[in-house]
Order: structure tokens, then C-alpha cells, then sequence
């Protein structure tokens, strides 16, 4: 058994919180919650509870969640293998109408209900609410080929803020799914760290935390960068320490970070209240991502 925390010092880890919420009270911190990060029911219960405990203490959380894998498993339901090309899942119609109803339906609903247990007002939506995600296709580049088509995936075309602001304002914690809308009004599969790292630009965030199943940043040996820089996020792309779905993490951490965004972090979301660790504590957590 784990010895309890002495009063004075579950005091003065309280105490330490008091600077960091002066500071962030009134600002938009904008969370990614990986679908990888939301597999156990008491880490999504805790998360929920962190996020209302921001809202409470004055600070702005807007949430954007992921569902690769819940994404997977539907698919495997209906016999199909989800495939992905440098991070990005190759989206046919059928995979876009499961896409659509896991990540606009299941999830999103799932997560909004958290919040709203917790005494929270959670409020869904997908870019097509609104249209306020509009998308166009996307082709990604592959070492081995330019221009590759993966189907009905987007990038983001614009993003319009009016209704998540209004919503912030009146006291709501927005819960988006990565749904953008085309030019004739079709869905497109938008990676959901891009649509964070882009929505937390729009706002002016002041963080973008990326939560994500592992400790942070790893080096070919394994060990935690607990800093990046541009330079080092180029070398570690071209000599194949980063891969899969950390390709579009860091770049859109990086993006942020050279787009007004204060502060990037990547955290392991496997880690009970790691949110308020790396929001109201002074010890790092990791990996911060620097604009220069
Ligand atoms: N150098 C690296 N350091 C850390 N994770 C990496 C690295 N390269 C690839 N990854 C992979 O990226 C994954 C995180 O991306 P992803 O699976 O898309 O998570 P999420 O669902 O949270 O967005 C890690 O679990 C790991 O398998
Ligand atoms: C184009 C693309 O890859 N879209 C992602 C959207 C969900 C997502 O990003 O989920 P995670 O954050 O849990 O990985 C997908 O279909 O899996």
C-alpha cells in the first residue's frame, strides 16, 4: 500500500497550484485527447474531472478528441483493416460513414456525457456544425512517392471560431470530433492533432497539450525528449526516430509553436490527472515543443 500524503505537504502541493491559475484564468488552453489515451473507463472519468476543475478555476479548456482505435475496432466489426499512410487513415466512403459515427457519435457523445456527469456543460460538435471546419483533400507525401490519394481525408481549408467563442463565453466546454465539411457539403477525416494544433492558433491559445499514450517524445534508445526545437523535430523526422502517428502530432505541435501558440506539450494521458500536473505544477512533464 502507497503511504497517504501528509496534510502539510497535500497542502502545499495545493498552494502551488494558486500562480499557475492567476495566470491562466481567462485563457483557452486547447486539449487533444488521443483515442489511445481514452481506452480505461477510470482515466476518462478522471479526465473529465480535470477538465471541469479548469473550467471552474476560470480557465477555458477546448477539447478535441481523437478515436483511431475505436475507429479500428468498428471497422473490424464490419470485416475491413484500417490502413494508414504516414499517419493518415486511408478513407474510402464506407470508412468515412464509420469514421463519422464513431468519432461524431459514439466518442463525442461519450466524452460530453463525462463532462456533464462532473457538473460540467459539455457541448459536441464536428466541423460540419455550422460548417465551422471547411476541408479539402488531402494528398500526403510518401519517401517513396509525391501526391499519394488516401481518399476522403482533409486538410484544413478555414476555421471559423465564432461559435466555439460564444460558447467558451457562456460557460460551455466545447468537445470536438475531427469532421471537416468540403466545398459541396461532403465529410472529410481530418487527423484530430491537426485540427487541435490549428483550432488552438485560431483561439489564440495560450497551451496546446497534446495527450497521447506514451510518456512523450522518444530518441532511437528510448529515452524522453523533454525539449524540441524545429532543427531537432527535422532531424528526428528524416532519420526515422519519429513515425506513424507522431508525424502529424509534431507537426501540427510545431505549427502551433510558430503561430502564437505559447506553449506545446505532448503527455502521456496514461498517467492519472496528468492535466493538472502539467497545468498547475511546477515540475515538467513530457515533451514541451519550441517555435524556435
Ligand atoms: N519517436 C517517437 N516517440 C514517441 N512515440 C512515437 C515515436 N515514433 C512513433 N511513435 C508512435 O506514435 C504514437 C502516438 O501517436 P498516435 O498513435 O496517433 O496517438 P494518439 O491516438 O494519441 O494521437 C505512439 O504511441 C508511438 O507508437
Ligand atoms: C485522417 C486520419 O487519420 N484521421 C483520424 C481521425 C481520428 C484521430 O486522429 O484519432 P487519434 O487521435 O486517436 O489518432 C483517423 O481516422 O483515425
Amino acid at each position: 500500500m502507497t503511504n497517504p500524503i501528509p496534510p502539510h505537504e497535500k497542502a502545499s502541493i495545493l498552494a502551488e497550484a494558486l500562480p499557475y491559475i492567476r495566470r491562466f484564468a481567462g485563457c483557452t488552453l486547447v486539449i487533444k485527447y488521443g483515442g489511445n489515451a481514452m481506452t480505461e473507463p477510470h482515466l476518462k472519468e478522471g479526465f473529465a474531472k480535470d477538465i471541469v476543475l479548469l473550467k471552474l478555476v476560470g480557465i477555458n479548456p477546448v477539447i478535441v478528441h481523437g478515436g483511431g482505435p475505436q475507429i479500428n475496432e468498428m471497422l473490424e466489426k464490419v470485416g475491413k483493416v484500417g490502413e494508414f499512410v504516414q499517419g493518415m487513415r486511408v478513407t474510402d466512403a464506407e470508412t468515412m460513414n464509420i469514421v463519422e459515427m464513431v468519432l461524431g457519435g459514439h466518442v463525442n457523445k461519450e466524452i460530453v456525457s463525462l463532462l456533464n456527469q462532473h457538473g460540467g456543460k459539455a457541448i459536441g460538435m464536428t466541423g460540419r456544425d455550422s460548417h465551422f471546419i471547411r476541408a479539402k483533400k488531402l494528398t500526403v507525401d510518401t519517401p517513396e512517392q509525391k501526391g499519394v490519394d488516401i481518399g476522403q481525408v482533409g486538410e484544413i481549408d478555414s476555421m471559423d471560431c465564432t461559435l466555439i467563442n460564444q460558447l467558451t463565453q457562456n460557460g460551455y466546454i466545447p468537445v470536438i470530433a475531427p469532421i471537416g465539411v468540403g466545398e459541396n457539403g461532403e465529410a472529410f477525416n481530418i487527423n484530430a492533432d491537426l485540427v487541435a494544433g490549428r483550432l488552438a492558433q485560431e483561439l489564440n491559445a495560450e497551451k496546446l497539450v497534446l495527450m497521447t499514450n506514451i510518456t512523450g517524445v522518444m530518441d532511437k534508445q528510448g529515452n524522453l525528449l523533454t525539449n524540441l526545437s524545429p532543427s531537432k523535430i527535422n532531424a528526428l523526422v528524416e532519420d526515422g526516430t519519429l513515425s506513424g502517428g507522431m508525424l502529424p502530432k509534431i507537426s501540427s505541435a510545431l505549427e502551433a509553436a510558430q503561430n502564437g501558440v505559447k506553449a506545446v506539450h505532448i503527455i502521456d494521458g496514461r498517467v492519472p490527472n496528468v492535466l493538472l500536473l502539467e497545468i498547475f505544477t511546477d515540475s515538467g512533464i513530457g515533451t514541451m515543443i519550441l517555435g524556435e
